[in-house]
């Protein structure tokens, strides 16, 4: 493909990857001048900056932009496409240099995070469109949207302590869990799904899109990005010691499995929050909130090199 013939808008998180997007910022612009892509670029200055910067360029005729940073920068540029009404969004495509800390939402899509790699595929051209999901927070009309997975209890819990440790890299979410266990208390909750009420405590409810989140584990049985469904895991009433004991089935999958874990596949799920204190939420390892929440799947909303 001809990078000369697009304009591209490159958006770097200084703070993604605990500071190397900054760091190695100049290598990468030097890479892809080196490709012959025509872009301008902006640093993001603050936490949802990126949702601005996609609106700003998108008016300015911009369709193809570069995320540089992790799960949250891409969180981020997926909400500033999916809150625009300039153009459908599968219209606007979105290519990953991935220098987060946790680098999930690439797995799933195999996008290497050497650099030379990485800008390879987003010279290639080829492009594939993934769903996405739409989270409503105590019914509120300004919906968050999520391109991996979201969460709420356990896993918002988490994402809550995490980020004092990401200094030690991929590890933080699997450190960070190990420290929640001592201070998190499971929630009584109603969830909603293919006219199934299922009631009583909880550690967590896990809806996701793609296969891995916190650094590399996978909480739900068979994520699908191009399926139209969500896939929905809802932990029960696990105690710390069956998540000590299950730590290793978290990142293997087998999770799902277990006798307190039941999974579904839906188009969409309510959960109702049954508790004065409410758990935290997550979408794509960001918290967005507490409360109750409907989610539902917008399918092929989001365009990307791949
Ligand atoms: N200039 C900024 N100052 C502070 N925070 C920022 C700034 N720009 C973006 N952010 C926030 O930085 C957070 C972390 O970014 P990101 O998720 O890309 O990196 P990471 O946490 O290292 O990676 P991962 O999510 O893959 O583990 C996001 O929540 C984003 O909103």
């Amino acid at each position: 493909m001809d990078t000369e013939t697009k304009t591209w808008f490159v958006i770097v998180n200084p703070t993604s990857g605990n500071g190397s997007s900054k760091k190695y910022w100049p290598e990468i612009k030097g890479l892809l001048e080196k490709n012959l892509f025509v872009f301008e670029f902006a640093f993001t200055a603050h936490s949802k900056h990126s949702i601005q910067l996609v609106h700003d360029a998108i008016q300015k005729k911009v369709r193809n932009f570069i995320c540089i940073g992790g799960d949250g920068t891409l969180h981020n540029i997926v909400n500033g496409i999916m809150t625009q009404n300039k153009v459908p969004t599968c219209e606007i495509n979105v290519g990953v240099i991935p220098i987060g800390t946790g680098n999930d939402w690439v797995k799933t899509h195999h996008i290497p995070k050497d650099f030379e790699a990485a800008i390879q595929i987003i010279k290639k051209g080829n492009l594939a469109s993934q769903d996405i999901g739409r989270i409503s927070v105590n019914g509120f009309e300004t919906p968050v949207f999520f391109n991996n997975l979201a969460g709420i209890g356990f896993d918002g819990f988490v994402v809550s302590k995490v980020e004092k440790y990401k200094h030690i890299g991929a590890l933080a979410y699997l450190y960070g869990t190990i420290v929640s266990l001592f201070s998190f208390k499971n929630f009584k909750s109603t969830v909603t799904v293919n006219s199934e009420i299922i009631s009583g405590k909880t550690l967590m409810i896990l809806i996701g899109l793609c296969k891995y989140s916190g650094g590399g584990m996978q909480l739900t049985e068979r994520p699908d990005p191009f399926d139209g469904l969500l896939d929905v895991t809802i932990a029960q009433d696990l105690n710390k010691f069956e998540i000590i004991k299950n730590l290793p089935k978290l990142f293997n999958g087998t999770i799902t499995k277990y006798k307190k874990v039941r999974t579904f596949k839906a188009s969409s799920v309510t959960i109702q929050i049954n508790e004065k204190n409410w758990p935290y939420i997550q979408a794509d390892g960001e918290l967005i909130g507490k409360g109750n929440i409907e989610v539902s799947i917008i399918k092929k909303a989001f365009s990307f090199y791949c």
